[in-house]
C-alpha cells in the first residue's frame, strides 16, 4: 500500500486515519469520537516560546500509561551513552575506519545498534552520540522509544519502514529521518538486511538552518519533508517495549500494539527526507566554502551559532571555482566532526575512507586532504567538474567526542591512518 505523507517541516499538521477522529476546536473533549483517549506528547516545556515549542496531541485506543508494565532493566551494551570513559591507552590522533562488516546473527533496529562515540552528557540533555545500526531482523510485537534524545537515522544499505505512533515511514539509502523523543516505534526490513549511521541527539531538536544572505530558498527546502499520515494499529497481543532512558535499558511486557493512534495534530512528528532535494550552494569563482554551507539540519545549543550537533552532507555538485585548491583545507577545528560515506567517494580522502566506513576528527585535531587529493588538486586543470555519484556525511558537535571500546576495537579500525599524510611533503622552496 503507497504510505501518504503530509509536507512542510514542523508544521502544524493534522491528520485522522478514520474521519472524523480528530476533535474539532478544542484539545481535550469530554469524551472523544470514537471513544478514543486524548493524549499530549510534548518535545518541550510547556513554556518554550512560540517559535521553539513543539507538542501533538494524540488521539488514541488506549492511553500510553497501558503501553508501560513493570519494567526490568536490560542489558543492551553496545549503546551507549555520554558520558563515555576514555578507552584505555587509545592515544589521540585522527581515526578511521573501514565498513564493519555485516554480523550474522539476528539483529532489530535496537539490539544492532554499536556506539561509535559520545559527546557531551545525555544526562543533561546536550551532546550526541554518533552510532551504527546493522538489522537483519524486523522487529515483531516489539516497540521501543528513547527518553534520551532524538534520532537522526541515515541508511546507507537496505530499506526500512519505521512504523511509528504517529504513522508509517519508509527509508532508503540516500532518505533520512528523525524519531523524535519520546515516540514509539517499531523497524521492519524492506530488504533481507540494511546498515546505515545513527546521530542521537540529546539537546534541542534538529531545525532548518537560518539562510541568512542565501536568501528565502535553497539548502534543504522546508516543503520537501514528509511527515507520515495517522495509521493505527488494533492488535491485542503479547507485546514488548523497550525504553531507553539515562543511558539504561529498560522493558515490559503489554498487551498490544502501542501504535494505536488513530488521528492526530501538532508539531512534534517524525519525518523523512530525501537528500537528492538538497540544493547547495558552493563557490562560483574561487576558495573552498566552509561546510556550513551544506548544513541540512542544526540541533542548536544555549550558544547561539554554535550547534550542540549539525548534519551536513557533501552531496553531488559542481566544482567552478578559478584558481583555487578546490578540496577543504587542511584545518583544525574547536568542533569535532565525525564523517561517514553513504556512496561513492568523497573529494579529501579519495583512498581509504570507504562507504559504510567513518572518519572522527576530534576537536583540535589537524586534518585535510590525503597527499593523493592534495597532489591531484594542486595540480589539475581548472575546468568546471561534477563531483558526481558521492554522498558523504558529518554529525559536527561543539564537543569533543569520546570513541568507545567497541570503535577502538573494530578490525576495521585503519592502524595507520595518520600516514596519509606523511607523504606531503616540504615544497617551500624560497621562491615565490
Ligand atoms: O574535514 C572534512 O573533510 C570535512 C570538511 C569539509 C570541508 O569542505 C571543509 C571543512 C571540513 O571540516
Ligand atoms: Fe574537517
Amino acid at each position: 500500500m503507497a504510505l501518504s505523507y503530509l509536507s512542510g517541516f514542523g508544521n502544524e499538521f493534522q491528520t485522522e486515519a478514520l474521519p472524523g477522529a480528530l476533535p474539532v476546536g478544542q484539545n481535550s473533549p469530554q469524551r472523544c469520537p470514537y471513544g478514543l483517549y486524548a493524549e499530549q506528547l510534548s518535545g518541550t516545556a510547556f513554556t518554550a516560546p512560540r517559535a521553539d515549542n513543539a507538542r501533538s496531541w494524540l488521539y488514541r485506543i488506549r492511553p500510553s500509561v497501558k503501553h508501560q508494565g513493570r519494567f526490568s532493566r536490560i542489558d543492551l551494551p553496545l549503546w551507549r551513552s555520554a558520558p563515555t570513559p576514555m578507552v584505555e591507552g587509545l592515544a589521540l590522533g585522527p581515526l578511521r575506519w573501514g565498513p564493519p562488516p555485516m554480523p550474522s546473527e539476528a539483529l532489530t533496529f535496537v539490539t544492532g545498534m554499536r556506539t561509535i562515540t559520545t559527546a557531551g552528557d545525555a544526562r543533561v540533555q546536550s551532546g550526541m552520540a554518533a552510532h551504527l545500526y546493522f538489522v537483519t531482523q524486523s522487529m515483531a510485537q516489539d516497540y521501543f522509544y528513547n527518553a534520551d534524545g532524538e534520532l537522526l537515522v541515515v541508511p546507507q544499505q537496505g530499506s526500512l519502514r519505521f512504523a511509528t505512533e504517529l504513522g508509517v515511514l519508509e527509508v532508503a539509502p540516500g532518505d533520512i529521518c528523525v524519531l523524535p523523543r519520546g515516540m514509539k516505534f517499531r523497524v521492519e526490513l524492506i530488504d533481507k538486511s540494511a546498515r546505515g549511521y545513527v546521530c542521537e541527539n540529546y539537546g534541542a531538536a534538529f531545525n532548518l538552518p537560518d539562510l541568512g544572505p542565501i536568501g528565502a530558498n535553497g539548502l534543504a527546502n522546508a516543503r520537501d519533508f514528509q511527515t507520515p499520515a495517522a495509521a493505527f494499529e488494533d492488535r491485542a497481543e503479547e507485546a514488548r517495549l523497550t525504553v531507553k532512558w539515562g543511558g539504561a535499558f529498560h522493558a515490559c511486557d503489554i498487551g498490544q500494539s502501542p501504535l494505536d493512534v488513530v488521528a492526530w495534530h501538532g508539531n512534534y512528528a517524525p519525518y523523512k527526507y530525501d537528500l537528492k532535494r538538497f540544493s547547495p550552494v558552493n563557490a562560483v569563482l574561487f576558495d573552498h566554502p566552509d561546510p556550513s554551507i551544506f548544513t541540512v539540519l542544526t540541533a542548536p545549543s544555549d550558544t547561539p551559532g554554535t550547534a550542540n550537533v549539525d548534519f551536513a552532507i557533501f552531496p553531488e555538485r559542481w566544482m567552478v571555482a578559478e584558481g583555487t585548491f578546490r578540496p577543504p583545507w587542511y584545518h583544525m577545528n574547536v568542533m569535532s566532526e565525525f564523517m561517514g560515506l553513504i556512496y561513492g567517494i568523497y573529494d579529501a580522502k579519495p583512498d581509504g575512507f570507504q562507504p559504510g566506513g567513518m572518519s572522527l576528527h576530534n576537536a583540535m585535531l589537524p586534518h585535510g586532504p590525503d597527499q593523493a587529493a592534495f597532489d591531484q588538486a594542486s595540480r589539475e586543470a581548472l575546468q568546471p567538474m561534477k563531483q558526481s555519484g558521492t554522498l558523504a556525511f558529518m554529525f559536527e558537535t561543539r564537543f569533543p567526542q569520546q570513541v568507545t571500546d567497541f570503535a577502538a576495537k573494530l578490525e576495521t579500525l585503519d592502524k595507520d591512518y595518520v600516514d596519509c599524510w606523511s607523504g606531503l611533503e616540504k615544497l617551500f622552496d624560497g621562491t615565490p
